[in-house]
């Protein structure tokens, strides 16, 4: 089909790899163990051995992980500060003091992009000051949503192959990737490059299209790379996400351990051109295990357009033959059009 030309529809199992760090390894070590004795105390006598709430336990008399008690609590003395009140430019950038820059001189006080005169400007929100979690409002316009949402479903041809989850997975991703050429979402290149203080576009891992249908999810994972898989680029610093349509029911992206201002879980619910912006990493490719996150079961279908941004020059991989490159005329052009830079 000419559509592969474009991008290739993959097994949904490629990005958000789950992964975990030295730190949580050690945790997870010590918890098993003492799981694994009291499971041993409390084994059933073996004429009681074929109840069905007896614990599922591995070859080595573990408890089956699961994606719900794969991840670790974070430790109690773990630094987390919820986001009070109204956001200032002065607050993001002093919550983004570890992390990689935005351009700041492009917001007013109240980070709202300045001289946006005849469009929505882009408006930061800060959902969570520590770790930072930033909602950027009117990140695309409608009809820019549109058009990527077309992108994914041009694509007829390819089967999906989606459930990915066995008893080695840490997590479950039902949903369906599309990885784009980046010569084919200038859009979402220019806007990030600007967001993120004219960021090299070599650091910029293959953009995604994601599609939940009702039904689908991504549990619990975060989105750094394991550490034996950091010789393309280093790690992944930031994660943007774009979503592509606005959501009621379902779908949310939620962060376990982050507090909204009231004290529910933090939830960010699908907003049509809404993007956000958080850290799996500090700048310094350190991880932060603070920013465990799923996207939640949907209920209407949804979806978005995401980017992970490395630490140093990433090589592309996938469609075969995709480039930096190959995008930088449909860049610049796109970067004049929307007043980024002058001819
Ligand atoms: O779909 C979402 O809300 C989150 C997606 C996500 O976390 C990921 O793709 O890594
Ligand atoms: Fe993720």
């Amino acid at each position: 089909s000419s559509n592969n030309e474009v991008f290739h529809r993959v097994p949904a199992f490629a990005g958000g790899f789950g992964a975990s760090s030295a730190k949580k390894s050690k945790g997870k070590k010590s918890k098993k163990k003492r799981s694994s004795i009291m499971e041993e105390m409390r084994r059933p006598a073996p004429e009681e051995s074929k109840k069905d709430d007896t614990p599922q336990l591995d070859r080595f008399g573990l408890p089956i992980r699961t994606a719900e008690n794969f991840f670790p609590p974070l430790p109690d003395d773990v630094e987390l500060v919820p986001s009070k009140g109204k956001t200032t430019i002065e607050l993001v950038q002093k919550s983004m003091s570890k992390h990689i820059s935005l351009n700041y001189d492009m917001f007013d006080d109240d980070a709202v992009e300045k001289g946006s005169d005849n469009r929505n400007p882009w408006k930061l929100n800060l959902l969570h000051q520590s770790p930072p979690v930033l909602e950027i409002e009117n990140f695309f316009t409608s009809q820019e949503c549109q058009e990527y949402k077309s992108i994914a479903q041009a694509d007829d041809v390819l089967q999906v192959d989606s459930a990915t989850f066995s008893n080695l997975a840490t997590s479950k991703r039902t949903s369906t990737t599309w990885f784009c050429n980046f010569n084919q979402v200038p859009t979402l290149l220019a806007k990030a490059k600007h967001l993120l203080n004219d960021l090299p576009l070599e650091q910029m891992e293959e953009a995604q299209i994601v599609r939940y249908k009702t039904g689908q999810e991504f549990s619990w994972h975060y989105d750094e790379i394991p550490s034996t898989q950091l010789a393309n680029g280093g790690q992944r610093i930031a994660t943007l996400l774009v979503y592509l349509n606005t959501i009621e029911n379902g779908g949310g992206t939620i962060f376990r351990d982050l507090k909204d201002a009231e004290g529910n879980e933090l939830t960010m619910r699908p907003k049509e051109g809404s993007a956000l912006l958080f850290f799996p990493t500090f700048a310094d490719g350190t991880p932060d295990d603070r920013t465990l996150h799923k996207g939640e079961v949907a209920v209407d279908e949804k979806m978005i357009a995401q980017m992970w941004i490395h630490e140093r020059k990433y090589t592309p991989v996938v469609p075969e033959g995709n480039s930096h490159e190959a995008a930088r005329d449909s860049l610049r052009s796109k970067e004049i059009e929307l007043g980024y830079i002058s001819e």
